[in-house]
This record gives C-alpha cells, sequence and structure tokens, in this order.
C-alpha cells in the first residue's frame, strides 16, 4: 500500500439521496456549445473532419481570431425551453452542460473574466435560462467544466519553471474563484463533471484537487463530482495510487462502453459519454464524414450502461444560432418513443446479477425485485434461454406492453429455460418482464449479497 495523503477521502460507493438519484436517474443528455459551434468545424470553405471542438487547433487559427467568434454569438435561435422539451420527451433524467470547454469562453456571466457571454451580442446570462427551464420540467442540471483553458494567459501544460510555477498558481486560483461562482450562481447544480485535467500541470496539483473538491462539496452539500477532477500527489488520475476511485463515479468510458460480460465494472457507479456522430461533441455542419449512430444503436448503449450499472451521457451540440439540428431532434424522438414503453427496464434498474445471453441484456430494479430482459437479438431458435442459479425458479415472464398476460416457459434443466414467445416481435428492441424467486428464501431475485 503506498501513503497516500490526498487520495480518495469517501467512503465509495455513495449512498446518500443525491447520488442515488444520480444512480437512478441511469440516461443523461450531454450538452456542448460555445463559439466551436459557429464555424461548426468548416473553416475559409475547407471542412475540417476532425471533432469540431478542436477546430482552433485543427485549422491552426489564431487564438485572437478564434476568440473574435465571440462577437457572432448572438444566438437568435436560442430557446432553452424547448431544449428542455425535447430533452424531457427524449426521457433523459439529467443533463449536463459544457459552462466553459478548452476554448475558455463561458457560457455565464463570471466575474473573473470577460470572455464570457455578457461580452457576447447576446449579453443575458444563458445558463441561467438554461438551469431554469431544465430544473422546471424536472431535469437535473450538471456542469462540465474544463481545466485546461486556451484563452487563459495562464495555463500552462507542465511547471518547468518558476514562472510556470508562478502562472499555475494564478490559474488554479481563477479555476477555484469560477467554480465556486457556478456552484453559488446555480445552487441547483447537482454535479460537476471535470475535463482537460490529463496535463503534468494538474497532474502535480493533487493536494490542491483535493482541497478544491472538499471546498466545493462544502458549499455545495451532496455534491456529486466525476473522477476526472482528481489527481493524487503522485499525479495518479481516476484512481488514486492505491487503485481507489476518486470522485463519485467513475467518468473514463468516453465513445466506448466496457466489454458487455465485464463484471469488474458492475462494483462501481460509473457513467459512460457518447457522441451521436463518430465523434463530434461540438456541432459540426456536414454529418456525411462519419457514421452516424441510429437510435437503435443509442437505446442498445443505454440498456448495456444499465445492465453494468453505469449511467449513460448521449451527447447534443446546438447550433451556432442556438438551433438544435434536425438530425437530432430524430434521435431524441426516437429514443422518447422506445422510453414511454420501456423506461421500467432502466430508470431505477441496475445489474441482475445473472448470466448474460446472447438475446440481449438483463436489467433488475431492486424496489420491485423484478427482473427485465430487453431483446436486441431474436435467436434463430426462436426461443429466449434464461439460465438462473439451481436456487432460483422462473415464475413468470410477461410482456412490459402487456399484449399477452404471459408467455409460455419451459424448464430444460435444473438451471435453464426457454421462453417461448407465441411471435417473434423484430421491430424494435421489446421488453419481457420476469418473476424471479429464490426458493431458498421464497422471496423474488435479490442480488447476490457480496
Ligand atoms: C483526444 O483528446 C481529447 C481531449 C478532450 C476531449 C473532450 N472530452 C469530451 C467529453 C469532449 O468535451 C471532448 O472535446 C476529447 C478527446
Amino acid at each position: 500500500k503506498k501513503d497516500v495523503e490526498y487520495g480518495q477521502y469517501n467512503g465509495l460507493p455513495r449512498q446518500d439521496q443525491a447520488m442515488q438519484k444520480w444512480r437512478e436517474n441511469r440516461f443523461g443528455q450531454f450538452i456542448h456549445w460555445g463559439l466551436y459551434a459557429i464555424p461548426g468545424g468548416i473553416w475559409e470553405g475547407k471542412t475540417y473532419p476532425y471533432a469540431s471542438e478542436f477546430l482552433r487547433g485543427s485549422a491552426k487559427i489564431a487564438t485572437s481570431t478564434w476568440d473574435s467568434l465571440i462577437y457572432q454569438f448572438d444566438i437568435p435561435k436560442y430557446n432553452p425551453k424547448e431544449w428542455a422539451a425535447i430533452a424531457k420527451n427524449m426521457g433523459v433524467k439529467y443533463v449536463t452542460i459544457t459552462t466553459k470547454h478548452h476554448e475558455g469562453f463561458c457560457l455565464w456571466p463570471s466575474e473573473y473574466t470577460d470572455f464570457d457571454i455578457e461580452n457576447t451580442p447576446y449579453k443575458k446570462d444563458l445558463l441561467r435560462e438554461f438551469v431554469d427551464a431544465y430544473t422546471a420540467v424536472g431535469i437535473d442540471v450538471n456542469f462540465y467544466y474544463s481545466v485546461l483553458d486556451w484563452h487563459h494567459p495562464d495555463w500552462r501544460y507542465d511547471i518547468k519553471s518558476d514562472e510556470d510555477r508562478a502562472a499555475f498558481e494564478r490559474l488554479k486560483q481563477f479555476t477555484k474563484n469560477q467554480l465556486v461562482e457556478l456552484v453559488t450562481r446555480y445552487p441547483e447544480v447537482k454535479g460537476l463533471w471535470f475535463d482537460g485535467t490529463w496535463d503534468n500541470s494538474w497532474k502535480k496539483s493533487g493536494q490542491f484537487s483535493y482541497e478544491l473538491e472538499k471546498l466545493l462539496k462544502n458549499k455545495r452539500p451532496g455534491l456529486i463530482v466525476n473522477s476526472r477532477m482528481r489527481a493524487d500527489e503522485h499525479g495518479s488520475r481516476h484512481f488514486d495510487s492505491n487503485g481507489i476511485l476518486m470522485g463519485d463515479y467513475e467518468s473514463g468510458y468516453e465513445r466506448r462502453l466496457p466489454n458487455p460480460t465485464d463484471k469488474e465494472v458492475l462494483t462501481r457507479d460509473w457513467e459512460c459519454c457518447m457522441t451521436i456522430p463518430e465523434n463530434q461533441w461540438g456541432y459540426h455542419k456536414d454529418w456525411s464524414i462519419s457514421h452516424v449512430k441510429s437510435p437503435l444503436e443509442l437505446i442498445e448503449m443505454l440498456v448495456q450502461c444499465t445492465s453494468q450499472n453505469g449511467n449513460f451521457l448521449l451527447n447534443f451540440g446546438p447550433m451556432g444560432n442556438g438551433d438544435i439540428r434536425p438530425e437530432e431532434r430524430e434521435v431524441a424522438k426516437e429514443i422518447g418513443e422506445w422510453m414511454k414503453v420501456n423506461s421500467e427496464a432502466i430508470y431505477g434498474c441496475g445489474p441482475a446479477d445473472l448470466e448474460k445471453q446472447d438475446w440481449g441484456y438483463y436489467t433488475y430494479n431492486e424496489k420491485n425485485g423484478k427482473v427485465y430482459m430487453t431483446v436486441f437479438n431474436n435467436p434463430v431458435l426462436g426461443k429466449y434461454k434464461i439460465r438462473l442459479p439451481k436456487s432460483h425458479t422462473l415464475k413468470k415472464a410477461s410482456l412490459i406492453t402487456k399484449q399477452v398476460e404471459s408467455l409460455e416457459i419451459k424448464q430444460i434443466s435444473p438451471t435453464d429455460y426457454f421462453i417461448i414467445p407465441d411471435k417473434i416481435n423484430n421491430k424494435k428492441p421489446f421488453v419481457i418482464i420476469l418473476e424471479i424467486v429464490d426458493r431458498a428464501s421464497g422471496k423474488f431475485h435479490q442480488k447476490a449479497l457480496t
């Protein structure tokens, strides 16, 4: 065991009400919005296929040129109430918005910089309008904040000199000021999603990030912080030098999911953040340059995350004028239609602790003891195989849509059962609700008490 003074300090997984709500939410909307949405990946008539929020670097644009985009941020179509309605209809329970991305432009009127919404033609506190609109429809609000700040003169990638040290101390103070400002001006905020924390300068600031997390949690009791915020004093990130997760949940799954049978992730809270195109967080004008995931692909990711104790944060990149692009409206509509019928298998659900089968994923709600099977792959066999521990019995299988009272079950061995549907529904992923009794306790299926 290494001695770690600035590693994890609270026991995980957190079981307080705020964290339980975060966990039960399961499905969130990520929003990346900033000056990068104005050029949308195209500069001087050339399309850059890289992530549009990195266009400044990809197109080698001078910082002063980039920063002058602030004068074009008039966002005539910005309509946070409509954004909130789209999110509500999609079925998300929380939202995470970029208050400041790497470019350094702040969506709120910060007293610590002029590079913010106040100095745009829009002028008003866009973030306040956003928080109010989403809160009004019952969606929890979280703030993404990039420590990496390309605009700030005191940002340093590493600390190589006394000058670097002095500059980065100013940057750290600026960072602390802005974060205290955010959790104070917007007390509704439920959590902070840190990014831009991979450089050596921050990895050498373990004590600072430790004390900053504690300060913010004192200011906003219940605040939820992702593991990406922290480095310990040895420069170890996400997990401290003793392998203990820092923050309140693991935020390492970016545009990727764990292996569906990975059991290690079941032991902790985690979240996967995902783009609809291959790799665009900010708005990109041309989505033809990469694969764009279908609603069905995205629904499968949401169900897989839930089945493995993770949350799924799906990204939207609003346009430079504040409108939501048609492709994202369509995704929200189709996912919302599926969630209207099947969200019982997602909200408040987690792993079922049953052996995964090829037809899809199990999720489990420990409050009602129900196990949900979400079917994505119809077996050629025409029957869905279930394998239970010997002490369990499959009592009943029914469609969440209640089209039929119950489905035929055939036990084929002490542990294996077939569910035999009268007809195969292969248009959309569908949910079968299982009632499984543990003969030993006579109770509904309980998660293994580990
Ligand atoms: C390859 O390096 C990076 C650095 C930053 C990112 C940022 N993290 C995502 C959550 C987006 O904010 C993306 O811009 C992605 C890849």
